[in-house]
């Protein structure tokens, strides 16, 4: 049985955000805070008055998309080392235009404001990646994030009998990518929750276009850090599947979205992905590379092959995407049928 106030169908919560939003407790199914032991700091919601601003790179793109070699190769250093540390970065003159965003975050306003009847009509079911989603409850029985989503296919076919220029622009053409619209209502208690919990996307590469409320934190230096607003940038992060790509290199980035007492938070992601049959492995250019560079003993392949729609699958069906998705992954194939209906 639900919390009282909550209304509920089949056993699972309906996230009805006018009224969870007048909660004054918050509902047992959303509390992540565990106390102070059987936590690690990674895992346990802080309060958000303590936060330090992260001094991530920015990265101005002006020079690349004007052809100019030496701006373009500053802006691939800047990426490049940020890759190596925390796997996150903003970018600004990055050619989307910002009427074109405030359009979308008009639409995506459009589509939380529907009644929660036509929403439901949406809803994404168990292992489905399109839909609407109530804090996840179809999914979820306990943590639940305080948030609402709606997410979408996207399939981008690239021109066709183009000439290869690039490794991972081949690799990713005609990839499944995933557009997901976020809301994060308002919350009286928000230090025992997270609109998002502590993750590292299981995807590629992240592109999210934050609103001005701020919520997004990156785990850097050891610690909680948000990152700050900026309307005129777009936040870009690496992934597992890009991690693993890169041997390692590239980190993937550990993150969350805490929620606030007053101002409701939106934000819109965009999940690249590799097309199905795509074989995750690090190029042979830079497994030779890392072989000139390191001892025998260090440059070995750090992961096994594999292919995104498996840990789509993981992530859907067996394991709630989390910081330790990837290990936890590479646990569970070899005992997984490699089949899949993705
Ligand atoms: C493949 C995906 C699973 C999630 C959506 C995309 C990329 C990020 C994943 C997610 C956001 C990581 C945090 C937990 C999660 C359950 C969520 O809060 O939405 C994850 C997504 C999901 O499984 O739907
Ligand atoms: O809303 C945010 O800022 C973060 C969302 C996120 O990390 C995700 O959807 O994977
Ligand atoms: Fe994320």
């Amino acid at each position: 049985m639900s919390s009282p106030c909550i209304m509920s169908s089949n056993e699972s919560i309906v996230f009805d955000p006018s009224i969870m939003q007048n909660q004054q407790k918050l509902p047992k199914e959303f509390i992540w805070a565990k106390g102070s032991s059987g936590f690690s700091p990674i895992q346990q919601p802080t309060q958000q008055e303590n936060h330090d601003v992260l001094n991530e790179p920015l990265v101005d793109l002006d020079g690349y998309f004007r052809g100019d070699e030496v701006a373009t190769k500053h802006a691939a250093e800047l990426i490049h080392k940020a890759c190596l540390t925390h796997g996150f970065f903003q970018v600004t003159n990055h050619g989307v235009d910002l009427s074109l965003i405030r359009a979308a975050h008009d639409q995506m306003d459009g589509l939380f404001k529907l009644p929660k009847e036509k929403k439901l009509r949406v809803q994404k079911n168990k292992g489905e990646m399109w839909g609407y989603s109530g804090a996840h409850a179809h999914r979820f029985s306990k943590q639940l994030p305080w948030k609402e989503t709606f997410s979408f296919g996207y399939n981008y076919v690239g021109d066709q009998g183009r000439v290869e220029r690039q490794h991972f622009r081949k690799f990713y053409e005609d990839g499944n990518s995933l557009l997901r619209c976020n809301s994060y209502p308002p919350c009286k208690e928000p230090s025992l929750t997270f609109g998002t919990g502590p993750h590292c996307d299981p995807t590629s590469l992240t592109i999210l276009h934050q609103d001005q409320v701020g919520g997004l934190e990156v785990f850097a230096n050891n610690k909680w850090q948000a990152v700050r607003p900026r309307q005129d940038a777009l936040v870009i992060n690496i992934g597992d599947t890009f991690m693993a790509l890169s041997n390692g290199r590239y980190k993937s980035c550990l993150h969350r979205a805490v929620v606030n007492k007053e101002r409701e938070r939106r934000s819109l992601v965009f999940f690249v992905n590799p097309k199905e049959d795509k074989i995750v492995r690090p190029p042979q250019d830079l497994l030779n590379r890392d072989n000139e560079e390191k001892t025998k003993t260090s440059n070995r392949r750090r992961y096994p092959d594999f292919k995104w729609p498996h840990l789509l699958e993981f992530t859907q069906k067996h394991y709630r995407a989390d910081f330790t998705t990837l290990q936890s992954f590479f646990q569970w194939l070899p005992s997984s049928s490699t089949s899949t209906s993705y």
